[in-house]
């Protein structure tokens, strides 16, 4: 068990109330959460002020308060810290309190708006096949080899994601994969962790609820690049015009690479079917199970990142070529009738675009594509108009839905959508709250040969509504509607 004096070193202290040899038997930025001998660190979030909760921390028996500002009347019985930053001072205290698991492993983190799941998912079956104990931390879920741990986040609170490093190391892993949101950045979470490589997919539209500007968005994704050290690489994607901002100011080596720009990691699409991607890259010519020219990029990225660290470039493209993506990325069930059904976890404006693009590139002139799809409640209300529009523009027939409303209103949610919609595609759009409903309705549209694509839920095996999380899921809806229909 640490003391307070031994986590604390990279922390710069404002003013330290009390004995800095008080042993810590765990963290938390959760008064809820608050039990003996703990130290809680007081964060100003979004919704509440952690400040707010520091006497009901000290109440439940935490011995250390670390805060930005000191409360009015002092307990003799409690150490304060003031920082400049509590959130910061949580990420390098959590990092020392579990022993920097990161300095333990190869970690490698994936940033960018669209691929991060499908790219630390590849990379750790890639790494898997080739034989090492790796980790991986995921939107669907958290691995430590083979044992799967339920993620409520897509990169997880810095207690957390320390936590799992170390039970990764115990496990004697020697990579970890994992994926770096723009929340996490700004707020910290993988602060004060060493990594080994940083990736970047691209950046598009998504969460300017959260980061207001895109520029701010794109400043978020920046800081990753910024802190990685002079030993890792970064590799970016060329093909996206903030490729190079993002390797701007980094220490670490840089790396890039493209399908369409010449740089060290090249491919060229030789074909593109509902079979999979044939690629030619670096003069060897290789059949991929992955679906759609996105997922070129993203083998691409795994390629160039497994390079890096070491591996034999044949041998990676040899298991590259025979793993199939993430849950609820492009996952298809074909019926009797041989109507496709593709269950995708495109939220955002590219990602929709992409994979409606894909499904054009791949489909006859016969077949009809038919699109549902919804925008999450309590999330980036611009993107709704927009998703809206990409459906009408590149479907044959749409049915706007509800995805996750959360605390919103979904017909609201479907009037902001419905307000992207030209009159030149009113005919061939419906709107349905009821998500089931919309499948049911997609499902009894479609004819002998037709593509329908279920977008935005993915993987998620739920619905969430005012709080609580409905079991839902898009595939076995789809699956159940095919069967009931005799489709
Ligand atoms: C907007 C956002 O990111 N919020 C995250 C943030 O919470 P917050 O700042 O809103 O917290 P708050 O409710 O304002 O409370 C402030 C502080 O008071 C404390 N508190 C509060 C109440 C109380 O009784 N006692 C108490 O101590 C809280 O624990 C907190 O420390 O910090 C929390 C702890 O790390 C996160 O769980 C929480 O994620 C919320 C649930 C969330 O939905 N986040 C999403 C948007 C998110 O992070 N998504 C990204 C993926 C994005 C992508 O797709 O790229 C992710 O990485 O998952
Ligand atoms: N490289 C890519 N470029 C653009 N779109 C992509 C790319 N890879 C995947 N997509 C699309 O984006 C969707 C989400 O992919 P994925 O889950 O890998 O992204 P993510 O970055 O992890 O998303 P999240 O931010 O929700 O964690 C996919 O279902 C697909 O439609
Ligand atoms: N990681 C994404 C998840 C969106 C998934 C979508 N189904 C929704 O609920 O909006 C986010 O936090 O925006
Ligand atoms: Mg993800």
């Amino acid at each position: 068990m640490p003391f307070l004096e031994n986590i604390l070193a990279p922390v710069s202290v404002v003013r330290l109330i009390g004995p800095s040899d008080v042993a810590i038997q765990g963290l938390t930025f959760d008064s809820r959460q608050a039990t003996s001998g703990k130290a809680f660190f007081a964060i100003r979030g979004v919704q509440a002020d952690g400040h707010a909760f520091i006497f009901k921390a000290i109440e439940a028996g935490c011995s250390v308060i670390i805060c930005e500002i000191l409360p009015e009347g002092l307990s003799s019985q409690v150490t304060y810290v003031q920082v400049n930053d509590s959130a910061e001072a949580l990420a390098l205290m959590a990092a020392g309190f579990y022993d920097h698991p990161s300095k333990k492993l190869k970690l490698v983190g994936v940033t960018g708006t669209n691929g991060k799941t499908t790219c630390v998912t590849l990379l750790h079956k890639l790494f898997r096949e080739l034989g090492y104990n790796a980790g991986m931390l995921s939107t669907v879920q958290n691995q430590i080899n083979e044992t799967v741990l339920p993620a409520s986040h897509t990169t997880p609170d810095a207690i957390t994601l320390n936590a799992l490093l170390q039970q990764m190391v115990e496990a004697g892993c020697t990579h970890c994969f994992m994926e770096v949101s723009s929340h996490a950045l700004v707020q910290h979470r993988v602060t004060g962790l060493t990594f080994a490589g940083g990736i970047f997919t691209n950046i598009t539209h998504d969460h300017l609820d959260y980061h207001k500007t895109f520029d701010e968005y794109i400043r978020a994704k920046k800081l990753f690049f910024d802190m990685l050290p002079a030993k890792a690489f970064a590799l970016v994607n060329a093909d996206d015009k903030r490729g190079a901002v993002m390797l701007q100011n980094t220490k670490a080596s840089t790396h890039e690479y493209a399908l369409r720009k010449a740089t060290e990691f090249k491919a060229r699409i030789v074909d593109n079917s509902i079979q999979g991607l044939h690629l030619e890259i670096d003069g060897n010519e290789i059949w991929f199970k992955l679906i759609g020219t996105f997922n070129a990029y993203n083998i691409l990225a795994v390629y160039g990142a497994a390079v890096l660290l070491g591996e034999d470039t044949h041998e990676v493209l040899t298991v590259l070529s025979s793993l199939t993506s993430a849950a609820g990325r492009f996952d298809y069930v074909v019926s009797d009738s041989n109507i496709t059904g593709i269950v995708d976890y495109a939220h955002t404006p590219d990602a929709l675009e992409n994979v409606l693009q894909t499904i054009q590139q791949i489909r006859t002139p016969s077949q009809q594509i038919i699109t549902v799809v919804g925008c999450g409640g309590n999330r980036d209300a611009t993107k709704r108009p927009i998703m809206a529009d990409i459906a009408c523009k590149l479907s044959d027939r749409v049915v706007l839905t509800s995805d996750n409303p959360r605390f919103e209103d979904p017909q609201e949610i479907l009037n902001q959508m419905q307000q992207g919609v030209k009159p030149v595609d009113f005919k061939k759009t419906l709107s349905i709250v009821d998500r089931k409903e919309a499948i049911k309705t997609a499902c009894a549209l479609a004819e002998r040969g037709d593509i329908i694509l279920v977008a935005g839920k993915g993987h998620e095996t739920y619905q969430e509504v005012k709080g609580v999380k409905y079991d839902f899921d898009d595939k076995k809806i789809v699956k159940t509607m095919f069967a009931l229909m005799g489709k």
